[in-house]
């Protein structure tokens, strides 16, 4: 499966502890993130991860593009409420692709986990039938 991690600044070391401690499943899928995420996530895990542009300068837009063209199958995105993000549009733009294209989102912990571990159970293998992969 192909997973993108993405997280806001204020949310970064929630998203490097969080993929710590699922990182014997998420080291079975192939990983992206926005650019400073990523970043942190090699440096804090040892875990390859394929990085896009920072948020900011169109890395959500980057993970989007993926949706839409059906190759990314789930996203964890700690997004950040309490801060105005100078991309917001890219932030909205990101979760309405994964509504539109059905692709599992978590935008907190509490169901990131809940999708790791529906991942990890086979829940999600509905995203490897019919694949149209360009
Ligand atoms: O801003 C972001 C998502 O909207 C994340 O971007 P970075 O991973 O580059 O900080």
């Amino acid at each position: 499966m192909k997973i993108a991690l993405i997280a806001h600044d204020r949310k970064k070391d929630d998203l490097i502890q969080f993929v710590t401690a699922y990182q014997p499943i998420l080291a079975k899928h192939t990983l992206y993130a926005t650019g400073t995420t990523g970043q942190r996530v090699i440096d804090g895990t040892g875990l390859p991860v394929i990085r896009f542009q920072s948020g900011p300068l169109g890395g959500d837009q980057q993970i989007g593009a993926m949706i839409a063209k059906n190759e990314m199958d789930m996203v964890i995105f700690f997004r950040d409420p309490l801060t105005a993000q100078p991309h917001e549009p890219d932030v909205t733009a990101l979760i309405r692709l994964c509504d539109v294209y059905g692709i599992p989102l978590a935008t907190n912990m509490g169901t990131a986990e809940v999708l790791l571990k529906g991942l990890q159970e086979g829940f999600i293998d509905w995203r490897l039938l019919g694949e149209r992969r360009g």
